[in-house]
C-alpha cells in the first residue's frame, strides 16, 4: 500500500469507443474511488472528471505521450493500480505505447485491469474495496 492514508495511485485511461464505459464505471463506484488518488492521461481524465466532479490529474493526450507518462511512473513506482479499457476492434497510431504501457504493468507487478469485469472484481478485493 503506498499512501499511508490507505490511497491507492489510480491509472485512468481509455480508449475512444471506451470511454462512455469508463465514465460510467467511475461514476458507478464515485464513492470507492474518491478515497484513491486518480490520475488519467489527458482525454480520459478530462471526461471522468467533467462527469463525476471528481479530481483527476490529468497527463498528456495518449496518442501525444500519456500512456508514456504513466508507463513512466509505473517505472518509477508511483503507480499502484492501472484501469486501462482498450478497444479489441481499433488499431492505434499509437499501439507501441499501449503495448509499452502494459509492458512496464507487468514487468512491475502493477495490477491491471483492461475491461470492466476484471475492473470490478478490483472493487471487490483489497486494491481498490470501498470497505477497510
Ligand atoms: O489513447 C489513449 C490510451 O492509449 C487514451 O488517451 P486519451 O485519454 O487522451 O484519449
Amino acid at each position: 500500500m503506498a499512501e499511508t492514508d490507505g490511497a491507492k495511485r489510480v491509472g485512468l485511461v481509455a480508449h475512444d469507443r471506451c470511454k462512455a464505459e469508463m465514465v460510467d464505471w467511475v461514476r458507478t463506484h464515485r464513492a470507492a474511488l474518491a478515497r484513491h488518488r486518480l490520475v488519467g492521461t489527458g482525454t480520459t481524465g478530462g471526461a471522468i472528471r467533467e462527469a463525476t466532479g471528481l479530481e483527476v490529474e490529468r497527463l498528456l493526450s495518449g496518442p501525444q505521450g500519456g500512456d508514456a507518462q504513466l508507463g513512466a511512473r509505473i517505472a518509477e513506482g508511483r503507480l499502484d493500480v492501472l484501469i486501462f479499457f482498450i478497444d479489441p476492434l481499433s488499431a492505434m497510431p499509437h499501439d507501441v505505447d499501449v503495448k509499452a504501457l502494459l509492458r512496464l504493468a507487468i514487468l512491475h507487478d502493477v495490477a491491471f485491469a483492461c475491461n470492466r469485469a476484471t475492473a470490478d472484481a478490483f472493487l471487490q478485493g483489497p486494491l481498490l474495496s470501498a470497505r477497510d
